[in-house]
């Protein structure tokens, strides 16, 4: 099942550049979030720590919490590569790793992890996290293959179910679908609609069209000026957000004068 997040709080930082500003908000389990808003806001930013990846950029930092089921994950005795693993990440662009094969790329969160596992329950996880990613019937007669010798839209399916082969109980998907044509796409988009009755989805779209197809909720992201810190001006149902916006912002915003 997928889990609640809530974020309190929380402001990022790169280096001196304050980023994002007192970001407050609860996303749903087993729910897709979508977060919208234009370009530098911050949606990026704020959808990496919530698995704590902002980490990796030297001099990133952030302050405030961020809650797993009301556990914190910038807590002292938390560990950020279980947090990762709680909480998996897809990317923009699809990135198998290039010198493994199909099979082996959905094994490799399980293998990097240092987790033994059998060759039959191998084979078991590998077909189920095929199948969860709606991948298996294209791919199971060629698991052997080359990763990176899928079609992009497959290529991000394969990223998929490696994320979903640890088990997380949330996944983040950073424009899953802007280097995608429009029918892969919409394999992308199903599978997040079936994906959400096993995982809490956060995932950033420039395409409002895509978060008003495949989100429950929308959070708007703005940001006043260059230079200045992106803030979260309102986190609702999709359609509220779409149809009756609170703010005056969001609804120039989804209405298209400005962004
Ligand atoms: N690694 C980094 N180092 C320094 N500044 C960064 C870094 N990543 C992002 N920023 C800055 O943080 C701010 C928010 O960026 P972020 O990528 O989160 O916005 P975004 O809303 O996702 O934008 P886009 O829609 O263009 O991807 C921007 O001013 C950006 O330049």
């Amino acid at each position: 099942m997928g889990q609640r997040i809530d974020v309190k709080h929380l402001n990022v930082y790169y280096g001196k550049f304050h980023a994002v500003e007192d970001i407050n908000m609860v996303i749903p389990a087993n729910k897709v979030t979508a977060f919208i808003g234009p370009s530098g806001c911050g949606k990026s930013t704020v959808l990496r720590t919530l698995n704590r990846m902002h980490e990796i950029t030297p001099g990133a930092y952030c302050t405030g919490e961020v809650l797993l089921e009301g556990k914190n994950l910038y807590a002292k005795d938390t560990d950020p590569v279980e947090v990762r693993r709680n909480v998996g990440m897809v990317f923009q662009r699809a990135n198998p790793f290039p010198t493994m094969s199909i099979r082996e790329n959905v094994l490799a969160g399980v293998t990097l992890n240092n987790k033994k596992i059998s060759k039959s329950d191998a084979d078991d996880l590998v077909e189920w996290a095929l199948r969860g990613a709606n991948l298996w019937e294209e791919v199971k007669d060629r698991l052997d293959n080359p990763g990176i010798g899928l079609s992009g839209g497959q290529q991000q399916r394969l990223c998929i179910a490696r994320a979903v082969a640890v088990h997380p109980q949330v996944l983040l998907m950073d424009e899953p679908c802007s280097a995608l044509d429009p029918i892969s796409t919409l394999a992308v988009e199903d599978l997040i609609n079936e994906l959400k009755h096993d995982y809490t989805i956060v995932i950033v779209t420039h395409n409002m069209q895509q978060a008003a197809r495949c989100s429950d909720y929308t959070g708007f992201f703005n940001i006043q000026g260059i230079g200045k810190p992106g803030h979260l001006v309102e986190l609702d149902e999709t359609n509220t957000i779409f149809q009756h916006p609170k703010n005056e912002e969001t609804e120039n915003y989804i209405s298209g004068r400005f962004g």
